[in-house]
Protein backbone atom coordinates (compact mmCIF):
# COMPACT_ATOMS: atom_id res chain seq x y z
CA UNK A 1 0.00 0.00 0.00
CA UNK A 2 1.34 3.18 -0.99
CA UNK A 3 1.51 6.37 1.25
CA UNK A 4 1.18 9.72 -0.70
CA UNK A 5 3.44 12.15 1.84
CA UNK A 6 3.59 16.14 1.18
CA UNK A 7 6.50 17.91 2.22
CA UNK A 8 7.78 21.67 2.19
CA UNK A 9 8.34 24.83 4.18
CA UNK A 10 5.71 26.20 6.70
CA UNK A 11 2.87 27.95 4.57
CA UNK A 12 3.61 26.20 1.24
CA UNK A 13 0.11 24.24 1.63
CA UNK A 14 0.84 21.03 2.97
CA UNK A 15 -2.19 21.11 5.62
CA UNK A 16 -4.64 22.04 2.65
CA UNK A 17 -3.66 20.60 -0.12
CA UNK A 18 -3.21 17.20 1.94
CA UNK A 19 -7.22 17.59 3.02
CA UNK A 20 -8.53 18.92 -0.91
CA UNK A 21 -6.43 15.88 -2.44
CA UNK A 22 -8.21 13.89 0.06
CA UNK A 23 -11.57 14.89 -0.90
CA UNK A 24 -10.62 14.18 -4.36
CA UNK A 25 -9.41 10.82 -4.37
CA UNK A 26 -11.34 9.45 -1.58
CA UNK A 27 -7.74 8.48 0.11
CA UNK A 28 -7.68 8.89 4.01
CA UNK A 29 -5.94 12.02 5.09
CA UNK A 30 -3.69 12.32 8.12
CA UNK A 31 -1.51 15.59 9.12
CA UNK A 32 1.43 14.35 11.66
CA UNK A 33 1.49 17.81 13.39
CA UNK A 34 -2.40 16.61 14.05
CA UNK A 35 -1.23 13.19 15.08
CA UNK A 36 0.99 14.93 17.21
CA UNK A 37 -1.21 17.22 19.10
CA UNK A 38 -3.79 14.25 19.59
CA UNK A 39 -0.85 11.78 21.33
CA UNK A 40 0.81 14.58 23.10
CA UNK A 41 -2.69 16.04 24.17
CA UNK A 42 -0.86 19.01 23.74
CA UNK A 43 -0.62 22.09 20.72
CA UNK A 44 2.61 22.01 18.74
CA UNK A 45 2.94 25.77 20.06
CA UNK A 46 2.81 23.92 23.75
CA UNK A 47 5.57 20.94 23.23
CA UNK A 48 7.81 23.61 22.31
CA UNK A 49 7.23 26.09 25.47
CA UNK A 50 7.06 23.04 27.73
CA UNK A 51 9.63 20.26 26.32
CA UNK A 52 11.65 22.63 23.73
CA UNK A 53 11.94 21.76 19.96
CA UNK A 54 14.61 18.66 20.58
CA UNK A 55 11.43 16.86 22.35
CA UNK A 56 9.26 17.84 19.37
CA UNK A 57 11.33 16.64 16.87
CA UNK A 58 11.69 13.12 18.48
CA UNK A 59 7.86 12.72 18.92
CA UNK A 60 7.85 13.66 15.17
CA UNK A 61 10.04 10.99 13.84
CA UNK A 62 8.11 8.59 15.96
CA UNK A 63 5.35 9.65 14.53
CA UNK A 64 6.16 9.64 11.15
CA UNK A 65 7.25 5.86 11.72
CA UNK A 66 4.76 4.87 13.23
CA UNK A 67 2.48 6.61 10.62
CA UNK A 68 4.85 5.18 7.55
CA UNK A 69 4.19 1.26 9.08
CA UNK A 70 0.56 1.43 8.98
CA UNK A 71 -0.82 -0.86 5.82
CA UNK A 72 -3.52 1.52 5.06
CA UNK A 73 -3.49 3.52 2.21
CA UNK A 74 -3.24 7.32 3.31
CA UNK A 75 -2.07 10.97 2.24
CA UNK A 76 0.39 12.35 4.97
CA UNK A 77 0.88 16.27 5.41
CA UNK A 78 4.08 16.14 7.31
CA UNK A 79 5.27 19.23 8.92
CA UNK A 80 7.57 21.86 7.23
CA UNK A 81 10.88 20.45 9.43
CA UNK A 82 10.00 17.03 9.48
CA UNK A 83 12.32 15.61 6.35
CA UNK A 84 15.48 17.76 8.24
CA UNK A 85 15.37 15.93 11.39
CA UNK A 86 16.21 12.40 12.83
CA UNK A 87 17.37 11.04 9.02
CA UNK A 88 13.39 11.31 8.57
CA UNK A 89 14.34 12.51 4.54
CA UNK A 90 16.00 8.88 3.82
CA UNK A 91 11.87 7.85 4.39
CA UNK A 92 11.32 10.26 1.78
CA UNK A 93 12.76 7.43 -0.94
CA UNK A 94 10.77 3.97 0.18
CA UNK A 95 9.23 2.24 -2.33
CA UNK A 96 5.60 2.23 -0.65
CA UNK A 97 5.95 6.09 -0.40
CA UNK A 98 4.84 8.56 -3.10
CA UNK A 99 6.82 11.60 -1.90
CA UNK A 100 6.06 15.13 -3.16
CA UNK A 101 8.15 18.42 -2.43
CA UNK A 102 5.10 21.21 -2.77
CA UNK A 103 8.19 24.50 -3.51
CA UNK A 104 6.69 27.84 -3.09
CA UNK A 105 8.96 30.92 -3.37
CA UNK A 106 9.98 33.20 -0.50
CA UNK A 107 7.10 35.84 -1.48
CA UNK A 108 4.77 33.32 -1.30
CA UNK A 109 5.32 31.34 2.33
CA UNK A 110 5.73 35.20 2.88
CA UNK A 111 2.61 36.46 2.21
CA UNK A 112 0.87 33.41 3.58
CA UNK A 113 2.53 33.38 6.86
CA UNK A 114 2.57 36.83 7.89
CA UNK A 115 -1.02 36.55 8.53
CA UNK A 116 -0.79 32.95 9.92
CA UNK A 117 1.85 32.81 12.24
CA UNK A 118 0.36 32.41 15.91
CA UNK A 119 0.28 28.74 15.81
CA UNK A 120 4.40 28.54 14.35
CA UNK A 121 6.77 28.40 17.12
CA UNK A 122 9.71 29.29 14.77
CA UNK A 123 7.81 32.72 13.74
CA UNK A 124 5.29 33.07 16.55
CA UNK A 125 7.51 36.22 17.91
CA UNK A 126 8.97 37.73 14.65
CA UNK A 127 8.31 40.89 13.09
CA UNK A 128 7.45 41.13 9.82
CA UNK A 129 10.83 42.26 8.35
CA UNK A 130 12.98 39.39 10.49
CA UNK A 131 10.49 36.89 9.42
CA UNK A 132 11.16 37.31 5.47
CA UNK A 133 14.92 37.25 6.34
CA UNK A 134 14.22 34.45 8.52
CA UNK A 135 12.00 32.58 6.04
CA UNK A 136 14.85 32.83 2.97
CA UNK A 137 17.70 31.68 5.28
CA UNK A 138 16.04 28.80 6.68
CA UNK A 139 14.49 27.70 3.07
CA UNK A 140 18.04 27.97 1.21
CA UNK A 141 18.93 25.44 4.40
CA UNK A 142 15.94 22.97 4.46
CA UNK A 143 16.11 22.78 0.58
CA UNK A 144 18.89 20.33 0.34
CA UNK A 145 16.33 18.12 2.50
CA UNK A 146 13.24 19.17 0.68
CA UNK A 147 14.84 18.21 -2.77
CA UNK A 148 15.15 14.32 -1.26
CA UNK A 149 11.49 14.22 -2.49
CA UNK A 150 10.53 12.12 -5.29
CA UNK A 151 8.71 14.61 -6.90
CA UNK A 152 8.60 18.45 -6.76
CA UNK A 153 5.30 20.67 -7.80
CA UNK A 154 5.45 24.26 -8.45
CA UNK A 155 2.53 26.28 -5.90
CA UNK A 156 3.14 29.55 -6.88
CA UNK A 157 0.17 31.74 -8.32
CA UNK A 158 -1.76 28.43 -8.23
CA UNK A 159 -5.07 27.78 -7.00
CA UNK A 160 -5.52 25.07 -4.44
CA UNK A 161 -7.82 23.14 -6.73
CA UNK A 162 -4.67 23.70 -9.70
CA UNK A 163 -1.93 22.35 -6.99
CA UNK A 164 -4.65 19.19 -6.18
CA UNK A 165 -4.57 18.65 -10.50
CA UNK A 166 -0.66 18.66 -10.86
CA UNK A 167 -0.67 16.38 -7.67
CA UNK A 168 -3.12 13.90 -9.45
CA UNK A 169 -1.20 14.07 -12.84
CA UNK A 170 2.27 12.62 -10.80
CA UNK A 171 -0.08 9.33 -9.54
CA UNK A 172 -1.42 8.50 -12.04
N1 LIG B 1 -3.29 28.20 -3.41
C1 LIG B 1 -3.15 27.87 -2.14
N2 LIG B 1 -2.74 26.62 -1.80
C2 LIG B 1 -2.58 26.29 -0.50
N3 LIG B 1 -2.81 27.13 0.55
C3 LIG B 1 -3.22 28.37 0.26
C4 LIG B 1 -3.40 28.78 -1.08
N4 LIG B 1 -3.79 30.06 -1.06
C5 LIG B 1 -3.87 30.43 0.23
N5 LIG B 1 -3.53 29.42 1.03
C6 LIG B 1 -3.49 29.51 2.50
O1 LIG B 1 -2.13 29.34 2.91
C7 LIG B 1 -2.09 28.65 4.16
C8 LIG B 1 -1.29 27.37 3.99
O2 LIG B 1 -1.20 26.79 5.25
P1 LIG B 1 -1.14 25.23 5.52
O3 LIG B 1 -2.04 24.49 4.61
O4 LIG B 1 -1.32 25.08 7.00
O5 LIG B 1 0.38 24.95 5.09
P2 LIG B 1 1.46 24.01 5.75
O6 LIG B 1 0.75 22.84 6.34
O7 LIG B 1 2.35 23.69 4.61
O8 LIG B 1 2.15 24.87 6.78
C9 LIG B 1 -3.54 28.37 4.57
O9 LIG B 1 -3.97 29.39 5.42
C10 LIG B 1 -4.28 28.42 3.22
O10 LIG B 1 -5.62 28.78 3.36
O1 LIG C 1 8.94 24.05 9.91
C1 LIG C 1 8.91 23.57 11.07
O2 LIG C 1 9.95 23.24 11.68
C2 LIG C 1 7.60 23.38 11.71
C3 LIG C 1 6.45 23.40 10.93
C4 LIG C 1 5.10 23.22 11.48
O3 LIG C 1 4.26 22.58 10.51
P1 LIG C 1 3.70 23.35 9.20
O4 LIG C 1 4.77 23.30 8.16
O5 LIG C 1 2.50 22.57 8.80
O6 LIG C 1 3.38 24.75 9.61
C5 LIG C 1 5.14 22.41 12.78
O7 LIG C 1 5.50 21.08 12.51
C6 LIG C 1 6.12 23.04 13.74
O8 LIG C 1 5.64 24.32 14.06
C7 LIG C 1 7.54 23.11 13.18
MG1 LIG D 1 0.66 21.92 8.26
Amino acid sequence: MKKIILLGYMGCGKSTIAQNLSKTTNIPFLDLDNCIEKKANLYIKEIFEKYGEIYFRKLEHEMFVELLQSSENSIIGLGGGTPCYANNHELLKRDDVVSIYLKASIDTLYNRLVYNKSKRPLIANMDEEEMREFIAKHLFDRSFYYNHAQHKVSVDDKTVEETVRDILEILA
